[in-house]
């Protein structure tokens, strides 16, 4: 039927070429994973979508003489690089008798590849799985051998803000020999075959930026990014008995359609396809990433981009944005190009501009999780949080374990929905992601300590703790937490009718604030001098406390902690008073409280109301003297004064800001 056939057009411009199977009872299935690709639509949106490309030296007149110098910058550099990829790859034009694979072909989806854009044509389906091994799985694991005794795992490698591990082959002598063999015998040819649009002689390919790479349950995968070339390559050194998880994951294809490949295969494809090594959770994986140039074409839209990356890291916004707009106007649909002058408009705060832009990337790609994310971040700096959360949830459905995404998507759950329960499944989510994020430790902790669960609160206020970069809000939040532990430990101590129920509460309470003090205490070494001048404020009202309470059981040790608080602040009358109460008590011998007083200094004499007798204050602190007034004067009838609110901060750690490309 007419459905059918549109049902099938549309799986096989998606690349799935093999119409689905349909017994009764799978077709429903088939149909399910069908409504799934409604990323389909922009396809069909965009089809014949190479239009409004320019050659890249037609502009010159438009442009003016930078843009031509720009180019020129180009040539040099692309001269350059297929120079220095001679010097250590295979640059020839194959064994001539080399018989040409078979592969599958899959849709690159919606965005023709960056540069050379026009001479593509719908349905791009341009990348090429192997279908029959490229080497046998044994020459595959004898490479991974070789490479691990040239200490390939001795590396990291970083992947945006994940890590794996590897080497580039240009340190490992031996397994980069047996790779431009396997260049010359094989891949080299096949891969100029399939790209004859731009490949004009197998010669002309140049490889650089060639690694193996590992991947394990710690370095599980990488972020979901373009390659730097024109053509890249994945090769697959490990066989899949080896792991659990892994493969190539395409972004427009999902999580249902990973490219998965054992030992000895591999797929080559356009570099700005948006892919990425899918999580392994169990296990080794083993490839050889490589990326291609050609000799007899400059890849000008990805040297300007690049360029203007450079720009915008040095600083210099303008410059990095006249780059991009160049890039944009030898092709119009280079969605990274859009995404990164986004960021640029973002920076000059032109954030209307900068959302018309990238929701122009989004139109051209809408499964973008980057640009989605961007979108979220910019949309919430507009103040429109409802539809930064959607954007959010957009992203997340694309890109369901990525950190940064969670958290900030947590952030704006709580915030837009009140909904606390989500915002901490979302942060807990980032950090099954990435144990180390720091930013979802304090906010996790943050929230649970809201939500009373102090156990879980402390654990994650401790790991964010170890973070400079959120430590000052993590250590906050820590001694407001042992504070209100020590709070709700001291209820109802105004009615204990005994001296010895008094130790036992207030001995567990102290186990607390004696941590708040060391908290409050490494705060004030840490923070900038308004937050360490709250911190000196917080723990002076905590040793006040705390020496009230201690002395009820030891009143050696509240005179010491006492003292520890007029050190702090001599100025302060009531903590001399409290000094002056513990110190003649000490041994029952009053004139030994008095004379030690006197011995603190003027102050004591300046600001203690000597007109009251020390010796009424003897019986003070012994409890039980069960009049309230004698509660009162210990000033323990009500919860130590110091954790009265607790509002715990997540403000200062706020969104992950930065847009994405
Ligand atoms: O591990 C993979 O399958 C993809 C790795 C990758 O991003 C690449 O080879 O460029
Ligand atoms: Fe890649």
């Amino acid at each position: 039927t007419t459905s059918e056939f549109e049902d099938r057009l549309d799986l096989w411009r998606r690349g799935v070429h093999e119409p689905p199977k349909c017994s009764d009872l799978t077709c429903s299935a088939d149909l399910a994973a069908r409504a799934q690709f409604a990323r389909m639509l922009p396809v069909l949106r965009h089809r014949g979508g190479s239009t409004g490309v320019v050659e890249p030296r037609s502009l010159i007149g438009k442009l003016g003489e930078e843009y031509a110098a720009a180019l020129a910058l180009n040539e040099a550099e692309h001269a350059r690089d297929c120079e220095k990829s001679c010097a250590s790859f295979y640059c020839g034009e194959g064994l001539p008798d080399s018989t040409l694979l078979e592969t599958r072909e899959i849709s690159m989806g919606s965005v023709p590849p960056e540069d050379f854009a026009s001479m593509f044509h719908y349905p791009l389906d341009l990348i090429k799985v192997t279908r029959e091994p490229v080497v046998s799985a044994g020459e595959a694991s004898r490479a991974v051998a070789l490479a691990k005794a040239e200490n390939v795992d001795g590396n990291v490698f970083p992947s945006g803000k994940y890590k794996l591990g590897g080497d580039w082959l240009v340190h490992l002598h031996g397994t980069r020999q047996w790779f431009n063999h396997l260049l010359e015998r094989t891949l080299v040819r096949n891969i100029a075959a399939s790209f004859p649009e731009i490949v004009t002689n197998a010669s002309t390919l140049r490889a650089h930026s060639v690694a193996m790479l590992k991947y394990n349950s710690s370095h599980p995968r990488t972020d979901v990014h373009v390659d730097n070339g024109i053509i890249a390559l994945t090769f697959a050194l490990s066989n899949r008995s080896n792991y659990k998880g892994g493969g190539t994951y395409f972004e427009h294809l999902g999580e249902s359609n990973l490219v998965e490949m054992d030992a000895g295969h591999a797929t080559w494809r356009p570099g700005s396809v948006r892919h990425g090594g899918h999580r392994v959770t169990r296990g080794e994986r083993y490839i050889i990433g490589a990326f291609f140039l050609l000799s007899d074409r400059v890849e000008h839209v990805r040297r300007l981009k690049n360029r203007g990356s450079n720009f915008r890291a040095e600083g210099d916004v303008a410059t990095a944005a006249t780059h991009f707009k160049w890039a944009l106007e030898i092709n119009p649909k280079c969605t990274t190009c859009l995404k990164d002058l986004a960021e640029a408009l973002v920076v000059n705060g032109t954030l209307d501009a900068a959302e018309g832009t990238l929701r122009m990337a989004l139109d051209l790609l809408p499964s973008d999780s980057d640009a989605l994310f961007s979108l979220g971040v910019l949309l919430s700096q507009k103040g429109d949080h409802r539809a930064a959360l959607e954007a959010y949830r957009q992203s997340a459905a694309v890109n369901p374990d990525d950190a940064e995404l969670l958290y900030n998507l947590g952030l704006k759950l709580q915030q837009v929905e009140g909904s606390q329960e989500e915002e901490r499944r979302m942060y807990a989510r980032a950090l099954e992601a990435d144990p180390s994020f720091a930013k979802a430790h304090c906010n996790l902790g943050a929230a649970y300590a809201e939500a009373g669960d102090d156990d879980k609160a402390e654990h994650h206020l401790v790991a964010a703790s170890q973070d400079p970069s959120v430590a000052v809000t993590a250590l906050q939040n820590l001694a407001m937490l042992y504070e209100k532990r020590a709070q709700r430990g001291l209820a109802g101590f105004g009615a204990l009718k005994t001296r010895e129920a008094a130790i036992d509460v207030s001995t567990a309470a102290d186990v607390h604030l004696s941590n708040a003090q060391k908290t409050w205490d490494h705060l004030r070494t840490i923070a900038p001098p308004d937050v360490a001048r709250m911190a000196t404020s917080k723990l002076l009202s905590l040793l006040k406390t705390r020496g009230r309470l201690v002395a009820i059981a030891d009143i050696p040790s509240a005179i010491t902690i006492l003292e520890q608080a007029t050190a702090l602040d001599p100025s302060d009358a009531a903590t001399w008073q409290a000094l002056a109460r513990a110190c003649s008590l000490v041994g029952d011998n009053v004139q030994l409280g008095m004379t030690r007083l006197k011995d603190l200094g003027g102050f004591a004499v300046k600001l203690v109301p000597w007109g009251l007798p020390a010796v009424l204050f003897a019986g003070w602190m012994v409890y039980p003297a069960l009049t309230p007034g004698f509660k009162q004067s210990l000033g323990l009838e009500s919860p130590p004064p110091s954790g009265k609110t607790f509002e715990f901060d997540k403000a200062d750690v706020g969104e992950v800001p930065e847009l994405k490309s």
